[in-house]
């Protein structure tokens, strides 16, 4: 499940793990520490262990996918409903390590089902995503006539989606601060240049699938990357493991087994009758479940803050430091796909210890400000000197000079207090508007998505700015 980049980083690419049982990552266009409890709807509840469990007409789900499997898939879930939607349910006592689901490859869904005189057409440029998104929108005009409408007729609407791509302008207003709204413009951009890629086949075949607008392809693109994972098998959807909602803190995830050919989730704890099972997508920030899932989590371990730093234009070493910069500040390869500027783009956690025990800032950040810190040419000088006589990376040491390495670590300060402020000034600004009455069900929902949001980067820019305050008074 996928798409993703900081002020930009794309990320239609997989996230899989290569050994013989892979762990599948949902190709990336939240949870919180303490369990969240879920609510469910009222059609045909059945009371279990306290809990109600929607039973439906998805009963009749499984069994077709059995029966097209060839194979028992699973004997201990059942589908229903709660407040993440479509779920799976344990329809019988689990226990830990129980194997819970197994879906036989012959059952997923791939780019290779699509008809070859399609595929054939389809640049080799084209992401994944994209070409699965295209197989999608071709099975779901073919109706009752498509082999996959049991389970294309189950996917969510649009309208029910809140991945931030379908957020408007002043929806997207509440997250300008955050990262998150550069992502969600690039996610935009690429998907738009995959349609202008594509269109020409749709336009080739607009007899047979009539006209498939941009929206459309949106649509299905953003289906495809909240729920299609990545293996060696390829991108893929799996029907009913995509009906498993996400908890961060599960050690649940979907594993495949080329050997046996099917992909499989192991549970990770016991779970009763009636109990929604639950794994965890990935290591996801809220940033990330918003951009490619379309829901936050209120505390997300995850979470992290993108910073960006910036050598003033009046700097009369601007030159220097640049060029210094360019050639000691490599962006990661994650980064290097989407951001022209990402060797001035740092990543932030939470800094755990703000005392100064563990990891605090990212040794590169505070690098960076080292080299911003200096005055004349001769101090960049020794740090190049200095990197050449260690491990070849500049600034990684404290300055030898007291005064200037605190100042160097206050100049971070002072961007991450400002920072700060703009966080909890976009909060409370939600906080207020969140008391005036909305008729549309979704506006709430996206506020909340926000709140969560900025509130998980907030608590991260705290801890640094902390952490920064402590190192200054004990280097004093
Ligand atoms: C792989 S699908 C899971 C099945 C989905 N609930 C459905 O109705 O088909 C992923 C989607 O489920 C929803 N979801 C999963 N985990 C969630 C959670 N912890 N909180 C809110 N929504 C969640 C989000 O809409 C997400 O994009």
């Amino acid at each position: 499940m996928p798409f993703r980049a900081r002020t930009a980083i794309f990320r239609w690419s997989l996230h899989t793990v290569p050994y013989r049982i892979h762990h599948h990552q949902p190709h990336s266009l939240h949870s919180s520490s303490s369990f969240i409890p879920h609510k469910f709807t009222s059609l045909a509840q059945t009371q279990v262990y306290g809990e109600s469990v929607e039973t439906s007409d998805d009963d009749g789900f499984l069994s077709w996918l059995e029966r097209k499997a060839g194979c028992r898939i699973s004997s201990s879930l059942s589908i229903g409903k709660s407040s993440y939607g479509r779920s799976l349910f344990a329809s019988k006592a689990i226990k830990t390590g129980d194997c819970i689901l197994k879906v036989p490859y012959r059952v997923q869904i791939t780019a290779d089902n699509l008809p070859a005189k399609i595929k054939s057409l389809i640049s080799e440029e084209v992401a994944n995503v994209a070409k699965l998104a295209v197989l999608l929108l071709i099975e779901r005009k073919l109706g009752q006539g498509s082999q996959w409408n049991p389970y294309i007729c189950r996917l969510p609407w649009q309208e029910e989606l809140h991945n931030t791509i379908f957020w408007n302008e002043s929806e997207l207003e509440m997250i300008h601060r955050s990262s998150v709204y550069w992502e969600t413009i690039n996610q935009k951009s690429q998907m738009e240049r995959d349609f202008l890629a594509i269109r020409p086949i749709f336009e080739c075949f607009s007899q047979s699938f009539g006209d498939i607008t941009y929206k459309d392809f949106m649509y299905a693109c953003t289906l495809v990357g909240s729920r299609a994972w990545g293996s060696t098998n390829g991108l893929s959807l799996i029907p009913f493991a995509d009906f498993v909602n996400h908890d961060g803190n599960s050690e649940a995830i979907v594993m495949s087994d080329d050997d046996k050919q099917l992909s499989e989730v192991i549970s990770d704890r016991a779970y009763a009758p009636g109990e929604q099972v639950l794994i965890r997508y990935g290591k996801f920030s809220n940033a990330t479940l918003m951009l490619d899932f379309g829901f936050t989590v209120p505390y997300n371990i995850y979470d992290q803050v993108q910073i960006q730093l910036d050598i003033p234009k009046h700097d009369p070493l601007h030159k220097m430091k640049l060029e210094l910069m360019q050639q000691y500040f490599v962006p990661s390869r994650k980064n290097a796909e989407n951001l022209e500027h990402s060797w001035n783009i740092f990543t932030i956690k939470e800094v755990k210890w703000p005392k100064g025990k563990g990891k605090g800032l990212p040794q590169s950040l505070r690098a960076f400000a080292r080299v911003l810190s200096c005055t004349n040419r001769q101090e960049l000088d020794d740090l190049v000197v200095e990197a050449a006589q260690t491990d070849g990376r500049l600034g990684r040491r404290p300055l030898p000079d007291v005064n200037k390495e605190i100042q160097a670590h206050l100049m971070l300060s002072s961007l991450i207090g400002q920072l700060i402020e703009e966080r909890s000034a976009a909060i409370m600004s939600l906080e207020e508007s969140s008391n005036s009455s909305s008729f549309c069900v979704r506006v709430p929902v996206r506020r909340f998505m926000a709140q969560d949001l900025l509130r998980g980067e907030l608590r991260i820019l705290n801890s640094a700015f902390t952490w920064l305050e402590n190192y200054c008074l004990s280097s004093t």
